[in-house]
């Protein structure tokens, strides 16, 4: 990723080396009316990268696409790679973060497994300095990890408002 993207590999060891992992498991019940519910709100994951497993491949997940909702449809035995706004901010928004939700089902039961791949907490994160040169200014701010978490888990689940809250430019944080 770092060859990719022309970036300085310790820039990213830095962050990820040592760094935290989280899971979380999601079980949505069958739903008798799942037009009017949905089973996760629209959001961008606060990670680096996440690896979601659709156990039991129902569909439900959906990613935002040019404005659009399009169905991401479970693969036996296959993981789905979401890119999480830690990402997005370290490498410059070069990288997006993917809006993704997730839907309930009327017949069916739905369980995923995602596991969330953090930098290390005891530190700061921002673009990476390889990647910010005078002349590609940061359009994300540099704050403490643990601030940076801190402020993403007193908000609520809302599309990509947190990271448009990380832009340099943004008064929201
Ligand atoms: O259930 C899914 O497929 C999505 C789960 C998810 O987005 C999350 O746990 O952050
Ligand atoms: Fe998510």
């Amino acid at each position: 990723m770092t060859k990719a993207l022309g970036m300085k590999l310790e820039d990213m060891t830095m962050l990820f080396e040592d760094g935290m992992q989280t899971m979380r498991m999601n079980y949505y019940p069958p739903c008798p009316q799942p037009e009017l519910v949905m089973g996760l709100c629209p959001h961008s994951d606060a990670d680096g990268l996440t690896i979601l497993l659709q156990v039991n491949e129902v569909e439900g997940l959906q990613i935002k696409k040019a404005g659009a909702w399009v169905p991401v449809v479970p693969l036996p035995n296959a993981f789905t790679v979401n890119v999480g706004d830690i990402l997005e901010i370290v490498t410059n928004g070069i990288y997006k973060s993917v809006e993704h939700r997730a839907t309930v089902n009327l017949h069916n039961e739905r369980l995923s497994i995602a596991a969330f791949f953090f930098p290390k907490v005891d530190g700061d994160m921002g673009p990476a300095p390889s990647l910010t040169p005078p002349e590609n200014p940061a359009i994300f701010r540099r704050i403490s990890t643990i601030d940076y978490l801190k402020a993403f888990f007193s908000r609520e689940l809302d599309g990509k408002s947190f990271i448009d809250a990380m832009r340099t430019q943004s008064e929201d944080f």
